[in-house]
């Protein structure tokens, strides 16, 4: 055993002894608040506080219970002496209150006691941040960061610590350090090439200085991240999820933060992401469900579809609704035992103006006019017979006169009755707004009123829209938006809507658009969430798709028309087999082959294709007794999967049959053949029998 060898395992006894103590302390934590639960109600003064305490407790205790399982640190900084012991002559460094101190960083703070000083400090916490930022040229202090390698742990199994790898930012390191047992950043590279099968997994302990700055920006700013495919933005927009709750607990839990994503399937593949970080509270939706007021029962045509996810039809929706508000015909007059209070036509007109004027939303504007309107009233009685009090002011409000003036002026209305009508007539609204052909696709085949009307998709969204004028939607603290090129101006005013007072963080790829309506430039689409001066950040080096196949993707890239740089890759494995089938009817059998080829490699394999290519897939692949999985499926070793749902995901091995029908099946075709392309983590097998479209 040589003195390095000698020198590591004795590390990693240490490290393994202090992890066991990690462990216990944790195995504290846990007995420890429930036993707050069990005794909390007791202790405390009043029925009321009991209860506040009780429910803290008992989700302190749920959290704990709910950790996953896994080693409670992956990384240590050791900060160097201010007196520079084995300092390098570099100055200051910036070790601060931290000087001399050693701390083990993981995803969850660990204590022997509430008070006593953590054993692991989480990964959120301030000091943490040099774990991720600090490098040699600025050290924040660091003299070496350390950086732990566990074997791949499962349930009830005791962590099984296998190696460690210290960086030494400072020449000279504090006695004891122990030189790497691999390759620098060996550790890093094994997370990033590892086999993926399941679900998507937290990168917390190998966030990169980049990806850190956008997790750790203010949680006032809006940020939009554009990245090449695998640059990890959804990774970035998770983990800083995490870190907002972390840093900002009243301010986000109180509004709720919400994450959507592009569909149900992406949203299983990362729903295990957050709970891994100790954050289960989080709702993950689509934007679809965000705004499902009904089923959604019947489909537009492409042209319908087109008009109604327009930003236009915001303006349209906003006429049909204040078509409604009308100047009073006649004075008001409230018979009030004796008296008979007159307000004249005019002084009514006055109040409808100003409200108007003032824009609150719809139904707080109805309240206001009928207010105003008893005020006037009220003036007049207070001047002939003397004060008025609540329980007059009450009557008069809801007099019937007074009732019927709102009604007239200002009608009470839903958001279906307004959409129903706009849809069976547009023509009034949708004046000078829409041209012809935009006004037949939007009008229904027939007349159909509020109750029983099938509302498509995105009826829903122009119901949401109307919903909003009505009343202000209650804001997220923050919303995190995946996929967002995808988005249509309509569902960007939708998602602004429910972070009015909160935050977003848009993450997407003007290349990956394949909607009709998507981004083709951030800063329109931005101002559309509502967020117009968001800074916009790239992101470029893949962490998914190796080198060889982000030299075929960039070609494509090319012929896209969007403005965004081209994708690195940090990874130098994996590889490209592009190979032509004699023809069509031979590729059920081809795509077998291939899968066949594909399986003695461990990790995921997925056959994607063109959505009306699956029939005719499934039955090869179930045939040959390969039955693949669907997409929702997690864990499976083959999956067919059709292209449209492709996005957002990632497999191992990608089998991507006939690239010609995938591009020619939609508008957004090559943009949808570069999503599909860019799913690979390590081989990406083409089939082609027609001619490639790159
Ligand atoms: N710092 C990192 N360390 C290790 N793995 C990382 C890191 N950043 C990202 N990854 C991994 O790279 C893969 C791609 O990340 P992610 O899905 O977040 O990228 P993306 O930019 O959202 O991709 P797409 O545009 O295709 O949706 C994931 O497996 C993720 O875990």
């Amino acid at each position: 055993m040589t003195s390095l060898d000698h020198e590591l395992s004795h590390a990693l006894g240490e490290e393994r002894a202090y992890h066991d103590s990690c462990r216990t302390a944790l195995k504290g934590m846990i007995d420890g608040a429930g036993e707050r639960v069990a005794t909390g109600a007791d202790v405390s003064a009043s029925g009321a506080d009991a209860e506040v305490l009780g429910y803290q407790f008992r989700s302190h205790a749920k959290e704990l219970a709910e950790l996953p399982e896994g080693p409670l640190f992956f990384g240590r900084l050791d900060f160097g002496t201010e007196d520079g012991a084995g300092d390098d002559g570099a100055g200051d460094l910036g070790a601060g209150d931290h000087a001399g101190q050693s701390y083990h960083i993981g995803r969850i703070r660990v204590s022997e006691h509430p008070a006593s000083p953590p054993l692991v400090i989480d990964w959120r916490a301030p000091v943490s941040r040099a774990f991720y930022q600090a490098r040699a040229a600025d050290p924040q202090g660091v003299a070496v960061r350390r950086r732990f390698g566990w074997a791949p742990w499962s349930k009830g199994q005791p962590e099984d610590l296998t190696g460690l790898e210290d960086e030494v930012l400072r020449r000279a390191g504090p006695p004891g350090t122990v030189r790497a047992d691999a390759a620098p950043g060996a550790i890093l590279a094994g997370e990033i090439e590892r086999p993926r099968v399941g679900p998507m997994r937290d990168i917390v302990a190998t966030i990169q200085p980049e990806q850190d700055d956008l997790v750790r920006d203010e949680v006032a700013v809006s940020v939009c991240v554009q990245g090449a495919p695998g640059t990890g933005k959804t990774a970035v927009g998770l983990h800083r999820a995490a870190y907002l709750l972390y840093t900002h607990p009243d301010r986000i839990k109180r509004g709720g933060l919400l994450i959507l994503g592009p569909n149900r399937t992406f949203l299983s593949y990362i729903a295990e992401v957050l709970p891994s970080l100790g954050e289960t509270g989080v709702r993950q939706s689509t934007i679809e469900d965000e705004v499902a007021r009904h089923p959604v029962r019947a489909e537009d045509d492409a042209a319908a579809a087109l008009v109604k996810h327009d930003v236009r039809m915001a303006a349209v929706l906003r006429r049909a609704l204040y078509g409604r508000v009308r100047n009073p015909v006649g004075p008001l007059e409230v018979p009030d035992g004796s008296y008979r209070w007159r307000v004249p036509a005019e002084e009514l007109a006055r109040i409808v103006a100003d409200v108007r004027e003032e824009a609150p939303p719809y139904a707080i504007g109805r309240e206001r006019v009928r207010t105003r309107a008893v005020r006037l009233i009220q003036r007049q009685a207070e001047r002939r017979a003397g004060v008025t009090n609540n329980a007059w002011l009450q009557k008069i409000s809801r007099a019937r006169p007074v009732s019927a003036f709102v009604n007239e002026v200002w009608p009470k209305v839903s958001p279906e009755e307004v959409v129903a009508e706009l849809l069976s007539d547009p023509a009034g609204p949708a004046d000078g707004i829409l041209d012809a052909d935009e006004l037949r696709a939007l009008t229904w085949s027939r007349r159909r009123s509020a109750r029983t009307a099938p509302w498509s998709a995105a009826d829903l969204l122009l119901l949401d829209e109307v919903a909003g004028l009505l009343e202000r939607q209650e804001s997220y603290g923050h919303v995190v938006v995946d996929e967002a090129q995808d988005l249509s101006p309509m569902q960007c005013r939708a998602i602004a809507r429910r972070a009015g007072f909160g935050s977003l963080t848009v993450l997407g790829d003007l290349a990956q658009g394949t909607t009709p309506w998507a981004a083709r430039a951030w800063r329109e689409h931005l101002a559309h969430l509502g967020a117009p001066d968001a800074p916009v950040a790239q992101l470029t080096v893949g962490f998914r798709v190796p080198g060889a196949i982000v030299a075929l993707t960039n070609r494509l890239l090319g012929t896209l028309g969007v403005d965004v740089a081209p994708a690195t890759s940090l990874r130098a494995d994996g590889d490209l087999r592009i190979e032509k089938v004699r023809d069509a009817a031979g590729m059920g059998a081809a795509v077998v082959d291939a899968v066949r080829a594909a399986l003695p490699y461990e990790g995921s394999v997925a056959v994607i294709a063109a959505d009306s290519d699956m029939a005719r897939l499934r039955e090869a692949l179930t045939g040959a007794g390969l039955a693949p999985a669907s997409p929702g499926e997690l864990g499976a070793r083959v999956t067919l999967l059709p292209a449209s749902l492709a996005k957002g995901l990632e497999y191992d091995h990608v089998v991507a049959v006939e690239p010609a029908t995938i591009a020619a099946a939609e508008g957004r075709g090559a943009h949808r053949l570069y999503v599909v392309l860019t799913r690979a983590v390590s081989r990406l097998h083409v089939l082609h029998s027609a001619e490639l479209p790159f």
